[in-house]
């Protein structure tokens, strides 16, 4: 079964292309990891797969029907969050609008941080947290994050890391961050230049490729970025 299927997909801005021609396959269960330089286009495939941006070309089947924000779950860059409510009101409104909503997992983020505290009072790692305990807890079958490592201390990494390898349901996960994405995922989407490069597992991609592991692969295309596939 196809967790996340994309066909021809495709973005523009004005005249210019952020994604083009796009097609993606991930199988229920995979721990995919997005990666690609500066401006490649991964925000803009997330903010496509996720429904909050509309492709100009190409569609989006999640489990082979078209994408339903409820079976999706996403924590983007901006970490959108009701700023004046306090963790424990986020937690009330995860409850209240999911019906599949677990508490259990979406506390097992938040160990040091404090309940009470206002969401803009929180330090900007603490608020990734609670960003990504509420994604966790919806349950949904798609779990989609763009840089949720990005301002946390190490200790909160292997935190997220751990929660997020812990999960029985498939995540789409981009970084920069190659060292972290190496050890918990299994899947490989690298795009470059607006194009997909590389979509597979890491078994496939290995073995088809010369480079020994998933972050030399990277790197290699990154230092020469023509068209690996
Ligand atoms: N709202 C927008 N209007 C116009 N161009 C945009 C918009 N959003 C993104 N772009 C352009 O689309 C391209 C891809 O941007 P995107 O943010 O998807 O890249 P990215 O791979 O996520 O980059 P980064 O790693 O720096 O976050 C870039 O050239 C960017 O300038």
């Amino acid at each position: 079964m196809k967790a996340l299927e994309t066909s021809g997909l495709g973005k523009r801005y004005r005249r210019r292309w952020a994604l083009q021609d796009s097609t993606i396959e991930l199988p229920a269960g995979a721990m995919a990891a997005l990666v690609g330089p500066n401006g490649a286009g991964k925000t803009t495939l997330l903010n496509l797969v996720t429904g909050l941006l509309t492709p100009t070309t190409g569609r989006v089947r999640v489990f082979g029907r078209p994408l339903e924000v409820t079976k999706v779950a996403f924590v983007g860059q901006d970490k959108p969050l009701y700023r004046r409510w306090s963790v424990n009101d986020m937690l009330r409104f995860g409850a209240a609008t999911n019906s599949r909503w677990d508490r259990g997992r979406a506390e097992s983020l938040l160990h040091d941080i404090p309940y009470g505290e206002r969401v803009d009072r929180l330090s900007g790692g603490q608020r990734t947290l609670v960003a990504l305990a509420l994604a966790v807890g919806k349950r949904a079958d798609l779990l989609v994050l763009d840089e949720p490592l990005a301002e946390l201390d190490p200790l909160a990494r292997v935190q997220v890391m751990g929660v997020v390898r812990g999960l029985e349901t498939t995540v789409l996960l981009s970084s920069h961050i190659l060292a972290d994405l190496a050890e918990v995922c299994d899947h490989l989407i690298l795009l470059g230049a607006g194009r997909v490069r590389l979509c597979g597992s890491f078994t496939d991609l290995l073995n088809s490729h010369p480079a020994a592991t998933m972050e030399d692969l990277v790197l290699d295309y990154l230092r020469n970025p023509e068209p690996a596939r």
